[in-house]
């Protein structure tokens, strides 16, 4: 996985039958965005929800990667979901379908060959929720399937279907966040973290981002525009972080001038991955090696 695609620190659903919260997202900062025809739409409102996001796709205007989540493959609205979506021109496709409640790779495999003879459509990339049991169990072979592009960790939903609770350190959570991020990793795809329901609550929002950061997670699925610029600061290089990825390399090429295959810093070896790992940094951070600020 490129550095490019590592960088989805925000993802923000938008209710497809919400035209407002469309328009708005045209000027937010997120790095993606979901238009959603599965949960944030009532059951009444799926047809207005289809119209609603093409109409914001045809319009255009989006800085950030465009996701459409339709309803799940088992549901009477899937079909009505792909024909509206892929009935766009080409050059307003989304960039990615997020199938919800994915179970294995064949799902993934039926919605690829739904794709396949769509004109324009080989640019559309498949996004998985995981947030079965199923599909946290099949999550390696999911991320292997041709056409992934990444995974969406769907934590209400898991949680409701293993009868957990979760609690503020979601450590029922923990063994299925983490395959999740196996499976992404060995697969080369990204890996966004789920929600956090209480939008209100930055300090909580900001707690769980970086739990989900530190386990690997490339970003975090949000609901609501106010956590949008919180979680990508979290998701940033800190300063430090960037000022000890300097440090890295700068040691390392005094090191490589000096013919030797460490260097110290701080009292803690840097090895060549550890450089590799820096210069990761300062992609993310949008700053080059030679570069001060
Ligand atoms: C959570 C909300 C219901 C809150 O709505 P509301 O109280 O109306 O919000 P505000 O009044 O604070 O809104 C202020 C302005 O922001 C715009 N807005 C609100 N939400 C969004 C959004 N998601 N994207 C873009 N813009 C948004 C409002 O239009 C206001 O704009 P303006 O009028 O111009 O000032 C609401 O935020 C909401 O519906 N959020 C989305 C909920 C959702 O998508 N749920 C489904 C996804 S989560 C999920 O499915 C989990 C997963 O599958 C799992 O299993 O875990
Ligand atoms: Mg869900």
């Amino acid at each position: 996985m490129n550095d490019d695609a590592r960088a989805v620190r925000s993802v923000l659903y938008i209710p497809g039958d919400k035209p407002r919260a469309m328009d708005k997202a045209r000027g937010l900062n997120a790095d993606a965005l979901i238009f959603d025809l599965e949960d944030a739409v009532a059951v009444d409102a799926k047809a207005d929800g289809r119209e609603g996001i093409v109409a914001a796709l045809s319009q255009g205007g989006f800085r950030a990667m465009r996701l459409v989540r339709v309803n799940a493959a088992d549901t009477e609205w899937a079909d009505a979901d792909l024909d509206a979506i892929l009935s766009l021109p080409a050059d307003a496709l989304p960039d990615a379908i997020l199938l919800p409640k994915v179970n294995g790779a064949d799902d993934i495999a039926a919605l690829a060959r739904r794709l396949d003879g769509i004109d324009g459509a080989g640019s559309v990339a498949i996004w998985a929720m995981i947030e079965t049991a199923r599909g946290v169990l099949n999550a390696a072979s999911i991320a292997d399937a041709p056409g992934m592009g990444g995974f969406v960790v769907g934590t209400n939903d898991l949680a409701a279907e293993l009868g957990c609770r979760p609690g503020q350190d979601r450590m029922a959570l923990m063994t299925a966040l983490q395959l999740c991020v196996l499976a992404a990793r060995a697969g080369g795809i990204p890996c966004i973290d789920g929600v956090y329901n209480a939008f209100k609550d930055e300090d909580g929002l900001r707690t769980e981002s970086a739990q989900g950061r530190d386990l690997g997670m490339d970003g975090k699925s949000l609901i609501h525009p106010a956590q949008v610029d919180p979680v990508n600061a979290v998701f940033s290089p800190s300063e430090d972080e960037i000022a000890l990825a300097r440090r890295h390399i700068a040691a390392w090429t005094e090191a490589e001038r000096d013919r030797k295959g460490i260097a110290v810093v701080d009292g803690r070896i840097v090895e060549n991955l550890h450089v590799a790992a820096a210069r990761g940094v300062l992609a993310r951070a949008g700053l080059s090696e030679g570069n001060a600020s």
